[in-house]
Formats: structure tokens, C-alpha cells, sequence
């Protein structure tokens, strides 16, 4: 009996872009940074850094990536234009392995409507595009934007036309999440018989989430060719999101008697970096998400926890340890030293510096003298809470409140700016956290609508901090914050003024840091 070998299959992450592209979800560059060594850690093949042209802050993120993180290609994507190209291999030379990834729609409704554009001028700007990004690099991506939706004869041209110019991979997008499975399938499957040079290139698949299908559709496209699969850690991404990294990738490993196929990830890094995503965006994991949420691997029954004792695989398909679930995740606690938390901290996927390790160190004994035991959920809020310091920023010293039943008799509260302190007092407000938002906004000048306003709690226990996200509009832009305490007053307070310290570094959520 002979076996046949799996086909690796590229998982090409777009976290960092179209991930991005989710509304509330712009993160800045060190935030970037940390999410890019993190995909590398968990094995991704290409990281779609940024859309360089973006902004400022995007094409730093997308130059310090290419520069710093090696393990991965960094890809950048780009306009078929070519201030759009240029800008892409500015933000890419520095790297070693590098990839443009240039797109262009070329359904009817997008090249009537949104890009004026007839047939002939798509296929020339596609492969002018695609020349351009060659005469730079080697690796080139082409996307032909809404392909799920373009007419078939014309779809093969486009195909071909991008091929001969030099794209080495030819993404297929379902940009609206319109495509079904089987529809899909028969789209990848007429392209690989009927484009003639097909096979001098990757063909990729990057499909949307609008009605649920993304993992679907991507798998489906595997089945019939595709070797490359565009996702995202989470599923983040534009509207309902971009096929999940995780999803897909499970089900590829968990079926390979089926696909035969397979991924270069470290599956057991898929629930750390999933959580390091959502603590970064502030985009909540849902407890029934397929492998990373909470109740993935969770049994209440009485008759499946009988069948979990007698044997786990009659109703677990896959061992939690397996996607990076601890069996138990109290591991430190006040007597635990620097070595323990950097560890864990790695262990939870964090690349913290030395000198990050004392200074998260510091706020770690002074939680674990308030706090019984430490968990997971614990540490990574205490590095969140660092991570999103920023310069010269307002900090916290010391807030007091008088509040009967709502009624708030006074709010006291005093911050300090490099090494000066202000304070203000206040008795408006709708409840205390009102009030205290009010007198911050006194001491910083800085007046603000609260959008989204949420606490929940970072680890288990009656004793567990509360982490606290907010989102706040200043000046028609939107901005976030977030703040953890043992007390759920204070953490509110830190992410208000969180938010107001990304106000004043120009950090909102709808341009990444340093945006013009
Ligand atoms: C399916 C996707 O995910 S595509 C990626 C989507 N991501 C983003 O758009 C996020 C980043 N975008 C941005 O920051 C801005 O849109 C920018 C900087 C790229 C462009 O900003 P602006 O110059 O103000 O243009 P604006 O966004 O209003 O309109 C887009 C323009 O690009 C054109 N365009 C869109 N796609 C393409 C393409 N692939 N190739 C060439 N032109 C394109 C549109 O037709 C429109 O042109 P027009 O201004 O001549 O009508
Ligand atoms: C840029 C392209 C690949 C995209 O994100 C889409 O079409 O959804
Ligand atoms: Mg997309």
C-alpha cells in the first residue's frame, strides 16, 4: 500500500492588515511588532504586515517588520498604482524576505461603479501593476479584488495576464463573502483547467465572513488546488471578518485523512496568540468559538463528562493541549520570581525585553500582595497595561469618590505629567466613573464622548481584576483604551485615561500611530 504525501498548504496571515481593517482594531507599532513575532512563533509563512500608503504609522509598521522580524516573508500590499508599489518597497527593502502584494477588482460592479475602469484598462493596470512590483522583488502577489463575483472568461484572463507579467501567487478573494462551498470549489477548479500557466504560480484563496462561510469556502478551494490560504488569527478582519488562521488550520491537521494536506503551524501556539489578539484589539473571543474559546473544550453534561472519563475522544476531536489550552493555568504568585514570570510570559506569547520583565515584575508583587493567586489572564493584563503606555503621559496617583445610590457628592482626583501633579474635584456625573472621567477631562484639557464602555474580568475568582476597555470619539476620531486594577473603579479610570493619553500622541483607532 503506497501513502500519499501531504501537500503543504502557505497560511499567509493578514491579521496585521485586513485583521486591522476591522473597525476599533488599529493597533500601534509596538503593538504590531509583538502580534508579527508571534505569528513567526507560531509558524505563519507570510505575514501581511500593512498597506504601506496608508498612513505614516502603517508604513513605519511595515518597514519595521520587514527589518526586524525574520522568520516569515513580510509582505506589503499595494494599489495597482504606482505611488502605491513605490511606497510598498520603501516600507519592504530593508528585509530579506519580502513580498508586494498588489490588487485590483475586476468584477463588473467594481469596475463600473467604484473604479470606472473597462476591461481592457483592468487587464493593463494589473499587469503594469504586477511589472512594477517586479522590477523590485522576486515574490509577487496579484489580487484580483471581488473575484468571487467576476465573470468566469474574464477572471482566467486577468489570471493569466498577472501570471505571464510575473505574480508568483494569484490570490482569489471573496471580498464580500458572497461565494458558497461548492460554488467556490468550481470557480479554483476552472481556473486551475483553464488558465494555461497556472502552474507557474501559488494560487491562494482569501475569503470573507459575511455569511459565515470564509473557513468553508477556503477549505473547499484547497480541496480542489488552491495552496495558500489567507486568514486571520481570531477571523478578525473587514465586517464579519476574514477565514479564521485557527479554524482553518485545525481542520485541515484534525481531517488530514481527509485533505491530505498540511501546515507548518505550532498548533500549540494558537490559543496564546489568540488571546494576545484580542487583549491588543480589544475584540472579545466569543466562549463557543471553534478551538480558542473558552468553552471549546468545555463539558457540563453529565453524559459527555462520563464519556470524557471513561475515554476523551468520545467527544473531544481534538486534545485542548493540542491548540495550547493548560490543563491549569495558576502557575505564580507573591513568592514566584523574575525568571517564572518571564517564562510564563513567553509561555503566553510575549517577547518582553529585560528591562520589560522588571518593570512588569514590579507591578506583578504589588498585584500578588493584593491578589491570592495569579493567573494567565493576570499577567497578560499587567503586560497589556504596559504596553499601552506612551511617553509623556498622564498617570494615575490617587482618586477619591463620595457617591450615595448614584447621587455623587464629590470626585476627587489627582494625576501627574512629568513629575507634576494636577488635581480637580467634581460632583456632576451620572455615577462615580462619570464623575471621575469629568474631573480628568478638567486637569487634561481634553473633552471626549464615550462611545463603548466595558469591564470584564481578567482572571477567575472573587479577587480577579477587573480589565476595563473603552472607546472614546475626540474631534469626529475614535480612540481606545484600556486599564486593569484589582479595583474596577480604578481600572475604568486608567482606561479613560488611556485613551486620553492616545488622544494626545495622536493614537486613534482609525489611523495606526504616527498617521498623517
Ligand atoms: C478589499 C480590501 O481590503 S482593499 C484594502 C482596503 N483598505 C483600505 O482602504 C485601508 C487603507 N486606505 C486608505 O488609507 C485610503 O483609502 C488610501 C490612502 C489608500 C487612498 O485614499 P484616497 O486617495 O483619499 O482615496 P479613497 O480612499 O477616497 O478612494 C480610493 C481610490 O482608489 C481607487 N482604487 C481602489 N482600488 C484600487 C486599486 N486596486 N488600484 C487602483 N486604484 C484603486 C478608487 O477607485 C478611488 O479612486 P478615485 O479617488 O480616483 O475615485
Ligand atoms: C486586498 C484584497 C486581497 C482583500 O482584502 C479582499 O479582496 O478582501
Ligand atoms: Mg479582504
Amino acid at each position: 500500500m503506497t501513502t500519499k504525501m501531504p501537500r503543504k498548504i502557505t497560511i499567509f496571515d493578514t491579521t496585521l492588515r485586513d485583521g486591522e481593517q476591522s473597525p476599533g482594531c488599529s493597533m500601534n507599532l509596538k503593538e504590531k511588532l509583538e502580534v508579527a513575532q508571534s505569528l513567526v512563533d507560531l509558524g505563519v509563512d507570510v505575514i501581511e504586515a500593512g498597506f504601506p500608503i496608508t498612513s505614516i504609522g502603517d508604513f513605519e509598521a511595515v518597514r519595521e517588520i520587514a527589518g526586524t522580524v525574520s522568520g516569515a516573508t513580510i509582505c506589503g500590499l499595494a494599489r495597482c498604482r504606482e505611488a502605491d508599489i513605490d511606497r510598498a518597497w520603501e516600507a519592504l527593502k530593508d528585509g530579506s524576505n519580502t513580498r508586494i502584494h498588489v490588487f485590483l477588482a475586476t468584477s463588473a460592479i467594481h469596475r463600473e461603479f467604484k473604479l470606472r475602469m473597462d476591461k481592457e484598462e483592468i487587464i493593463r493596470r494589473a499587469v503594469e501593476g504586477v511589472k512594477r512590483a517586479k522590477s523590485y522583488c522576486d515574490d509577487i502577489e496579484f489580487s484580483p479584488e471581488d473575484a468571487a463575483r467576476t465573470e468566469h472568461d474574464f477572471l482566467c484572463q486577468v489570471v493569466e495576464a498577472a501570471i505571464a507579467a510575473g505574480a508568483t501567487t494569484v490570490n482569489i478573494p471573496d471580498t464580500v463573502g458572497y461565494a458558497t462551498p461548492t460554488q467556490f470549489a468550481e470557480v479554483i477548479h476552472m481556473l486551475v483547467n483553464r488558465v494555461p500557466n497556472i502552474d507557474q504560480t501559488v494560487l491562494s484563496v482569501h475569503c470573507h465572513n459575511d455569511l459565515g462561510l470564509a473557513v468553508a469556502n477556503s477549505l473547499a478551494a484547497v480541496e480542489n488546488g488552491a495552496g495558500q490560504i489567507e486568514c486571520t488569527i481570531n477571523g478578525l478582519g473587514e465586517r464579519a471578518g476574514n477565514c479564521s488562521l485557527e479554524e482553518a488550520v485545525m481542520a485541515l491537521r484534525t481531517r488530514s485523512d481527509y485533505y491530505q494536506a498540511e501546515t507548518g503551524i505550532n498548533t500549540q501556539r494558537l490559543v496564546p496568540i489568540s488571546r494576545l489578539v484580542s487583549n491588543i484589539t480589544g475584540m472579545v473571543v466569543q466562549r463557543n468559538k471553534a478551538i480558542v474559546g473558552r468553552n471549546a473544550f468545555a463539558h457540563e453534561a453529565g453524559i459527555h463528562q462520563d464519556g470524557m472519563l471513561k475515554e476523551p475522544t468520545t467527544y473531544e476531536i481534538m486534545r485542548p493541549e493540542d491548540v495550547g489550552f493548560t490543563k491549569t493555568d495558576l502557575v505564580l504568585g507573591k513568592h514566584s520570581g523574575r525568571a517564572a514570570l518571564a517564562d510564563r510570559s513567553r509561555a503566553l506569547g510575549y517577547h518582553l525585553t529585560d528591562e520589560q520583565v522588571d518593570a512588569v515584575f514590579v507591578d506583578f508583587k504589588k498585584l500578588a500582595d493584593k491578589k491570592k493567586e495569579i493567573y494567565d489572564g493576570d499577567i497578560a493584563a499587567l503586560i497589556e497595561q504596559r504596553n499601552t503606555e506612551i511617553g509623556d503621559q498622564w498617570q494615575l496617583v490617587s482618586y477619591e469618590i463620595q457617591a450615595t445610590s448614584g447621587l455623587v457628592r464629590q470626585a476627587k482626583i489627582v494625576l501627574s505629567r512629568g513629575g507634576q501633579e494636577s488635581e480637580a474635584t467634581n460632583s456632576e456625573g451620572d455615577g462615580p466613573l462619570d464623575a471621575l472621567f469629568l474631573a480628568i477631562e478638567k486637569i487634561t484639557g481634553k473633552s471626549v464622548v464615550v462611545k463603548d464602555f466595558r469591564v470584564q474580568s481578567a482572571s477567575r475568582g472573587k479577587d480577579a481584576q477587573g480589565e476595563s476597555l473603552i472607546e472614546v470619539e475626540h474631534n469626529g476620531r475614535v480612540y481606545r483604551g484600556r486599564g486593569a486594577s484589582t479595583d474596577t473603579v480604578e481600572a475604568g479610570v486608567r482606561a479613560f485615561l488611556n485613551a486620553i493619553n492616545r488622544i494626545e500622541a495622536g493614537q486613534d483607532t482609525n489611523k495606526p500611530s504616527g498617521a498623517v
